[in-house]
């Protein structure tokens, strides 16, 4: 499905990499894609890992059939600046950037560009990615289903109105944060308990994982999975006891409402300081 197709990632940084690197995973050609970073030493870096051909912005904009877009909120003007008067005829650009709105890219392409928005997240890095993608004012159900395709090689994918898209930032997109965020302060927990490092640090990254596949493969509530775990009068009620007293659930909240607020300002920032 892949022939005849060359796909570019322009600004290949963390995500960028995830992408890229996703896609060969997958069964990609290193002929089949092109990169562009702005630092020489990033540029050879990925050449030598991947075997991708690293290129300008203008050439990638003038052979790619499918640009993917990773630069930064606030790079992103003068990125679209540089490629709108090359942009292959047809060409589909694929925006990764937070905040930054379909009509704020599209003003920026020329007349009638496809775009897609996509929020994805970095278990992409292990197959296991979060996208979620929005079609723009010119993009056809083919579009949507080419992007499908290329993010399915590292995860799952999910179609959403673009209105969702502050809100899955905050979810999906800054999620693994969080997580990791959790996976931290408890092995530190287990440290403060007596126990040495890495046997705390393996048993959370465990628990971690077998409760997500739990959560999956189980299709249960966590409420129920939750509730199993919780012995009437036992340890994890103690705990839970804690968690409640400290209000750890409406900190979640404020936080994820901070996340979609800030991808909310990144989107008026840029077009305030001109950077879409
Ligand atoms: N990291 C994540 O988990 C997620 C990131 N995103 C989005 O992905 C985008 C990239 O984020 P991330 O990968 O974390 O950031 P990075 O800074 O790691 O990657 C961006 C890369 O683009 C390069 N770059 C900037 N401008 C240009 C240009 N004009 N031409 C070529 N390369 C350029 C940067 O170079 P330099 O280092 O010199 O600045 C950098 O290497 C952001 O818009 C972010 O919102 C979305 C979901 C998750
Ligand atoms: O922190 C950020 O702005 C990006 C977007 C989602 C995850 N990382």
């Amino acid at each position: 499905m892949t022939e005849g197709r060359l796909l570019a990632v322009l600004g290949a940084g963390v995500m960028g990499e995830t992408v890229l690197s996703g896609l060969l995973r997958a069964g990609w050609t290193p002929d089949q894609i092109i990169a562009t970073d702005r630092r020489p030493d990033r540029q050879l870096e990925l050449h030598e890992a991947y075997g991708v051909r690293m290129v300008s912005n203008a050439e990638a904009a003038a052979q790619a059939d499918t640009i993917v877009v990773v630069v930064k909120p606030q790079d992103m003007r003068a990125l679209l600046t540089e490629i709108a008067p090359v942009l292959k005829p047809g060409a589909l650009v694929v925006s990764l950037a937070a905040g930054v709105d379909i009509a704020s890219i599209e003003a920026q392409l020329p007349e009638g560009t496809a775009v897609v928005r996509v929020m994805p997240n970095t278990p992409a890095q292990v197959d296991e990615g979060m996208a979620a993608i929005s079609p723009g004012a010119h993009s056809e159900p083919h579009h949507l289903e080419r992007v499908t395709e290329i993010l399915s090689a590292t995860g799952r994918v999910l179609t959403v109105p673009e209105s969702y898209q502050d809100a899955v930032t905050a979810i999906s997109g800054s999620g693994p944060a969080y997580l990791f965020f959790v996976v931290e302060a408890m092995i530190e927990a287990g440290v403060h308990l007596g126990l040495p490092r890495d046997i705390a640090t393996e048993l959370v990254v465990q628990t971690m994982l077998g409760s997500a596949k739990l959560l999956r493969e189980t299709g249960e509530h966590p409420t129920v999975l939750r509730e199993r775990v919780t012995s009437p009068g036992g340890t994890t009620a103690a705990a839970i006891r804690q968690l409640e007293d400290h209000k750890v659930r409406a900190a979640f909240i404020g936080a994820m409402e901070a996340a979609r607020d800030r991808s909310r300002q990144l989107a008026e920032d840029a077009r305030r300081n001109g950077s879409v």
